[in-house]
């Protein structure tokens, strides 16, 4: 089968930083995948990586089997149209009306983005009752919500979330967990998540992958994570301050 997403010996560095070092990673279509790591390792740089923002000096990186580093212009605006993607604060535009938010890169006329709208709060489990109020109005769970169902409302094929849970109490954290699970499920969307929180990757991820000094020291199902005999995955799927490990205290 095809690999949906697939990294192949990827580099890239700021300067004299490698911070990318030869990532190899595959997604399989309709998979949930996890990143886990540390602050700083590159989790960011290789969803930027993806999306073509940022251009690796060398590697390859396939979505449906097609090569995207380089794209440029059209190309590259229809490559970024098949990813939706959940930012780390919502991202939300507080001058608009939430429904304004969800339907923003829709086209049509009002009355149909509206409706598409509304029908993207439902499968978050929001009423219409919230169409018209501003995010500012809302709880910060109910704001995450409300990222979700405009993530999905282009219905993209790939879904891409960063750290989806941070700011949330454990209760909040857990209903999003829940409800990505489900859209992954029942859209069959591919999804890469990038997240600090294990009770999040647990929940979400078929398989975790765990990038560390720019390469991918271990991957395999969720279920694996806690026997994966990886020094480095034990000690950060544990938390420990011990280990392999080492942080330097100027990125504390
Ligand atoms: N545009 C850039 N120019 C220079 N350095 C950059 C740039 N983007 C990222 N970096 C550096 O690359 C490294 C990895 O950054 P990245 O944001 O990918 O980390 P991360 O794993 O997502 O971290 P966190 O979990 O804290 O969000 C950092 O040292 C960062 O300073």
């Amino acid at each position: 089968m095809t690999a949906k997403i697939a990294l192949a010996n990827v580099r890239k560095r700021f300067g004299a930083k490698v911070v990318l070092d030869g990532v190899d990673l595959s997604i399989a279509p309709a998979e949930s995948m996890v990143i886990i790591g540390g602050s700083g390792t590159g989790k960011s740089v290789m969803i930027k990586s993806i999306l073509g923002l940022i251009r690796p000096e060398s590697g390859s990186i396939t979505v449906d089997g097609r090569e995207v580093t380089g794209l440029r212009g059209r190309a590259l605006a229809d490559h970024q149209a098949r990813f939706g993607m959940l930012f780390q604060g919502g991202a939300l535009f507080d001058s608009l009306p939430i429904w304004r938010n969800i339907s923003f890169a829709l086209s049509g006329p009002a009355r149909e983005r509206r409706a598409a709208a509304i029908d993207n709060l439902a499968r978050v489990g929001l009423g219409a009752d919230v169409a018209d109020l501003r995010p500012s109005e809302l709880s910060g769970g109910m704001q995450k919500r409300v990222a979700l169902a405009r993530a999905i409302a282009a219905k993209p094929e790939i879904l891409f979330f960063d750290e989806p849970t941070t700011g949330l109490d454990p209760i909040m954290a857990d209903v999003i967990n829940d409800l990505i699970r489900t859209l992954v499920t029942d859209l069959g969307i591919t999804a890469l998540t990038i997240t600090h929180d294990m009770a999040s990757a647990r929940k979400i991820a078929d398989q975790v992958a765990m990038l560390y000094q720019g390469k991918i020291i271990w991957h395999g199902p969720r279920a694996e994570i806690d026997t994966a005999g990886n020094p480095y995955v034990d000690q950060f799927v544990n938390g420990r301050a011990e280990g392999p490990i080492k942080m330097q205290l100027h990125s504390l």
